[in-house]
């Protein structure tokens, strides 16, 4: 794997203590996280709903300079690029299956200045997303089926990392879904670099060393 990928370590904020947002963030920013993984959810494309862009905006006020990525779990990608952008995230990651012109969101996620995630679903094949992995800045293996935190991690699901790695040595790739501690050596082992992980940071009675841990396994990888 290219040495000077690094390992970044994304928590997720969906379990947390939603009525502290910004408390919560903080925290896990002063405990390590190389970024945030901000879960929005629409109650169409998920079953399930989040929070939205004045949300993010409000907490971009409290926190000027981490890295926010949007995990947009929505059928229309393409209405919450502008205010997303205005709400200050750096990356827009979003599912590529609700979507008809792949191409034209990534172009226009670009020209709002923000970098383009791509995210499939666990039943979505590989090849789906690979045609468009030079218009993208990274690709988003879900490991568990979108909606809820605190799930399952999908062993099955590392067949696509290992692949993408293998053609990609230096493509940024996130994994998001149960990842902790016991399912972070597989991840690492498959060649993700980018790691999301909610309830097992979240509930961390130290998470600082959790956050450290998981890093540690990516770099390790890395290295060999
Ligand atoms: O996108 C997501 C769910 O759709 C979340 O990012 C993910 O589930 C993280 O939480 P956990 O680590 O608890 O699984
Ligand atoms: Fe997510």
């Amino acid at each position: 794997m290219a040495k000077h990928l690094k390992a970044l370590i994304g928590p997720s904020i969906l379990n947390s203590d939603l009525s502290r947002l910004y408390e919560e963030s903080q925290k896990l920013l002063d405990n390590g996280a190389d970024y945030l993984h901000l879960d929005v959810m629409d109650g169409h494309f998920v079953p399930n709903l989040t929070f939205g862009h004045p949300v993010v905006k409000s907490l971009r006020n409290k926190i000027k300079d981490a890295f926010f990525e949007t995990h947009m779990m929505v059928a229309n990608p393409e209405q919450w690029i502008s205010p997303m952008a205005d709400a200050g995230v750096n990356q827009y990651t979003f599912h590529i299956e609700p979507v008809d012109d792949v191409e034209r969101i990534c172009r226009k996620v670009k020209e709002s200045g923000m970098k383009v995630g791509l995210a499939i679903k666990p039943g979505t094949p590989v090849s789906d997303v690979e045609k468009y992995i030079e218009m993208s800045d990274m690709v988003l293996i879900m490991t568990v089926e979108p909606g809820f935190g605190g799930q399952k991690f999908m062993e099955d699901q590392m067949i696509k990392v290992r692949h993408l790695r293998e053609h990609y040595p230096l493509l940024n790739i996130e994994v998001d879904g149960g990842v902790g501690p016991a399912t972070i050596g597989c991840c690492a082992n498959a060649g993700a670099n980018m790691i999301v992980s909610g309830t097992a940071v979240i509930g961390a009675q130290d998470q600082a060393a959790t956050i450290k841990q998981l890093r540690d396994t990516v770099q390790q990888a890395m290295s060999q």
